[in-house]
This record gives C-alpha cells, structure tokens and sequence, in this order.
C-alpha cells in the first residue's frame, strides 16, 4: 500500500513538467454523448472514438479524408481526444488507425506549409510539437494499427506509439521520407527514429527518405509486427492486453525513463525550432518545390 502510494507521487512529480503547458488547444469538438455505462463517446468532424471500457482501452479512428494529412484542425482535434482520454480514468490504452482506406497518414498537411504567412508557419509547427510531445509522453499506453500507407509525419504519428503494428499490404509503405520531398527532417523526428531502428538504419533511412514496405519494415524496426490486414485490429487489440498486465504506474515511470531525454531536447529547444522552421519554409527556394510537388500530387489524377 505504502509502495503503491509512493509510486503514485513519485509518477505525478515526473510527469508534472510535461503536464505544464501541453494542454490541447481548444478546438471544434461535438457534444460529448454519455454511454449507458457511464462512459463518455467522444465525437469531433474529424476523429471517432470507440471506448471499450470493460477493457479500458479506445479505439481512436482518424476520419480527416482523403488522405488523413494532419491539418491544423486535425491535429488540434486529436489532441483534445487524447486528453479526454487521459484525463478519463476508464482508459489505460488507446490504439490509434485510420477511417480512411489504405491510407494510415500522408503526414503533415502541405496545404499548411504553402502559401500562407510566417504567423501561421508558426502556428503549425507548433500544433506539429505538440502532437508530438503529448503523443510521444503519454500515459496510456498507445498502439499503433496501421492499416495503410504512412510517409513522413504519418510515420511519426507512429513513431510515438509504444508499439507498431502493420498491416501485410505491398501498397503499404512507412517512413521518414523528407529528403525525396528537399526538406529535412527535423532534429526530434530523427531522434524518434533513432531510438526506434538506431543510428545506423536511420542514418540510411532517414538520408535516402526510405519508405519501407512491410516485410522490410519489420526487419529494420520500424514496426514491431506485420500481420495480414485482417488482423491488425485484433492483433493490435492483443498486443494490448499483454501491455494492461503491467502494473501501470511501474510501466508509465519506465516510459519516461526511456524518453524524457529526448522529449526534453524538444521542450529546451521549442522556441529555436519554431524560428528554424519558420525561416525555413518561408525561403523561396522551398516554397517553389513545395508548391511544385502539391500540384504534381493534383495532377496524378488527371
Ligand atoms: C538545416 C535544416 C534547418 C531547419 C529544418 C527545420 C525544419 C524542417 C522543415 C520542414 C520539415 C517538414 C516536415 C514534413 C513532414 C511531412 O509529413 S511532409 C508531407 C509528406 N507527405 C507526403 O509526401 C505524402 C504525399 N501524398 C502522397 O504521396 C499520396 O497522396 C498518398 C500516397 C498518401 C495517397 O495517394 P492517393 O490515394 O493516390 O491520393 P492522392 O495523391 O490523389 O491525394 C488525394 C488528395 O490529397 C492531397 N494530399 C495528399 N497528400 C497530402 C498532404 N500531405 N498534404 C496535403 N494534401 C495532400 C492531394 O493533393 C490530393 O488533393 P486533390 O484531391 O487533388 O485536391
């Protein structure tokens, strides 16, 4: 009992730093509806939640068509799922997959990287850290059921999760793809992958903007199982279960322990980065190759 008391302070005191100052912004979500259990549905445009709570785990759906690019909106909306989800005490896992057929995430929403003023560069980037730190700092224990392709921040999205499971489709492909596209990955989305595959393989990765199909994903790490598509949901769903035996404070600590260090590369920098970014985006020579690629992706079709 006294260990157990311990723990819990000893959890709150090394979590409070990330608590300050991450909250979701407020955004456009609908009414929460109350289950018949007690336990609330959550519902936003653009992200469904379907709470399991006899297994105290949700399933977040992303539903942000066509191609789930992470949107301003969208991130924000995310976000304030996750949070309710962890401020909710039913939940303990949430396993995170996309609404949109074949396609887990296209990654950052290029639209918000073009064309627009440097107040809004910022803005995003900041969304993009955010996502990130929340994800990647969470309690719960998150799990990642891709079930399409995911380039770039897509694969990042991934990358925060504590385990990865993807689904055995050759059209499937994930990773950190910056290079093929002229920008470059910045510092905290490399550490992700390093601490993932290690520095070798993301060096390779990361330089040449690897995507990886499923069975090479596998073997470099990227993701922890690939499974016939079938199976992702359910396998992701038993995965889970082995994760909800630890003892939940004991796993939380050793989450932290492993990635504070890296999130606190981010926090220390945040301000620095955002200016990198901003400066960045705004050259022309980069705006020019964005734009070039966004029409090149509109003109596939026609
Ligand atoms: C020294 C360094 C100093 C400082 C560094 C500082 C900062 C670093 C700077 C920048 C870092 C920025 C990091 C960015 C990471 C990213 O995530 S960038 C995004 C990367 N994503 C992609 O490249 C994926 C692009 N999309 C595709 O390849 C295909 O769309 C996909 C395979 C996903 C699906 O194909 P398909 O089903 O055929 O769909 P379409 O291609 O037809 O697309 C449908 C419509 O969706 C639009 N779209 C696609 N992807 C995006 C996107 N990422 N953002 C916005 N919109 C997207 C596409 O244009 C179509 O639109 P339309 O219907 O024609 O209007």
């Amino acid at each position: 009992m006294a260990l157990a008391v311990g723990m819990r302070v000893l959890t709150r005191a090394l979590l409070r730093p990330w608590a300050r100052g991450l909250r979701a912004a407020p955004g456009r979500t609908g009414p929460a509806a109350g289950g018949g259990d007690g336990v609330r549905c959550f519902r936003s445009p653009r992200v469904l939640v379907e709470p399991d709570p006899a297994a105290g785990v949700a399933v977040v759906k992303m539903r942000n068509p066509p191609v789930n690019s992470l949107s301003l909106e969208f991130l924000t909306e995310l976000l304030i799922s996750l949070e309710k989800l962890e401020n909710d005490k039913t939940f303990h896992g949430i396993i995170i997959t996309s609404d949109c057929p074949g396609i887990f995430s296209a990654g950052l929403d290029l639209t918000e990287m073009c064309g627009r003023d440097p107040e809004h560069y910022a803005e995003y980037w900041k969304a993009v850290q955010e996502m990130w730190l929340r994800f990647y700092l969470s309690n719960l224990v998150v799990i990642a059921a891709i079930n399409g392709i995911s380039p770039a921040g897509g694969c990042l999205l991934s990358l925060t999760c504590d385990y990865r499971v993807l689904a055995n489709n050759p059209k499937y492909a994930i990773g950190l793809n910056e290079t093929l596209l002229g920008i470059v990955a910045p510092f905290w989305f490399k550490d992700t992958l390093v601490n993932t595959i290690g520095h070798r393989s993301a060096e390779r990765a990361l330089q040449l903007g690897l995507l990886f199909p499923p069975a090479e994903a596998l073997r470099v790490g990227v993701v922890d199982q690939v499974v016939p598509e079938d199976q992702v949901q359910s396998t992701a769903r038993s995965v889970m279960a082995q994760w909800l035996d630890i003892p939940d404070h004991a796993r939380q600590l050793t989450k932290i322990l492993m990635r504070k260090p890296t999130a606190d590369r981010l926090l220390t920098e945040r301000d620095a980065d955002i200016e990198n970014f901003v400066r960045f985006i705004c050259k022309d020579s980069i705006q020019k190759s964005l734009h070039a690629y966004l029409e090149k992706l509109k003109q596939k079709k026609g």
